[in-house]
């Protein structure tokens, strides 16, 4: 395929710095990346298809090859939700009002699930590519005001007794979700 540019589509500043200097990492790909901040519409479904979707209008906007992902925070005691819908919970119930809402569940555990999806250009079907991190959601610790927001402080990693915000970057870059899907999307993209 003859693929030498493929745009990174997110809203996100933090997201797109941190998929730039993990992808900087290791060999060489043979694209170059190009950030594009375009706030895409998610529509409800389930979170890869939500992913694929992203995917499907950015490579449609922008005529060429699209990379795109979406982070789920998925709580074992509510059947893996708010999911997706993390970023709006966290919008309405703040911090506060998200433990509130697990008071009553004895099971704290959480998955932090991350789904980057890859179209060569409009009309392809994506390619999708996951990576989870396992965690339980914990009271606040660790510096406010970090880049990725209250969540950070209440996820912690399991086997690390630390929370997100607590973590030094290097060791998130080795085992993050988002690290984990980024070592599949690199695997894929070698192979074009
Ligand atoms: O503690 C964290 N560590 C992370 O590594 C991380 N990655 C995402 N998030 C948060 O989870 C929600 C997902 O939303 P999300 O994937 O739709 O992102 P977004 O809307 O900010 O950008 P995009 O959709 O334009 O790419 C948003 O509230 C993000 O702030 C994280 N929190
Ligand atoms: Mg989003």
């Amino acid at each position: 395929m003859n693929i030498n540019r493929i745009y990174f589509v997110t809203g996100n500043p933090y997201k797109l710095a941190e998929v730039v200097a993990i992808l900087s990492e290791g060999p060489r790909l043979p694209f170059e990346l190009q950030a594009v901040q375009l706030e895409l519409p998610e529509l409800q479904a389930q979170p890869e298809e939500i992913s694929r979707q992203k995917c499907r209008l950015a490579a449609e906007q922008l005529q060429g090859p699209v990379l795109v992902e979406d982070t789920s925070l998925c709580c074992t005691a509510l059947n893996g939700l708010p999911g997706p819908y993390i970023k709006w919970f966290m919008e309405k119930l703040e911090f506060e009002g998200f433990l509130r809402m697990l008071e009553g569940f004895e099971d704290k555990s959480a998955t932090f699930q991350c789904v980057f999806a890859f179209a060569p250009g409009p009309g392809s079907e994506p390619v999708t590519f996951v990576g989870r991190l396992p965690g339980r959601i914990v009271a606040p610790r660790g510096p406010s005001g970090s880049k990725w927001g209250d969540l950070s402080r209440l996820f912690e990693l399991e086997g690390y007794g630390r929370t997100y915000a607590e973590m030094d970057e290097a060791t998130l870059r080795a085992v993050s979700h988002r690290s984990r899907a980024l070592a599949l999307v690199r695997e894929y993209l070698l192979t074009l």
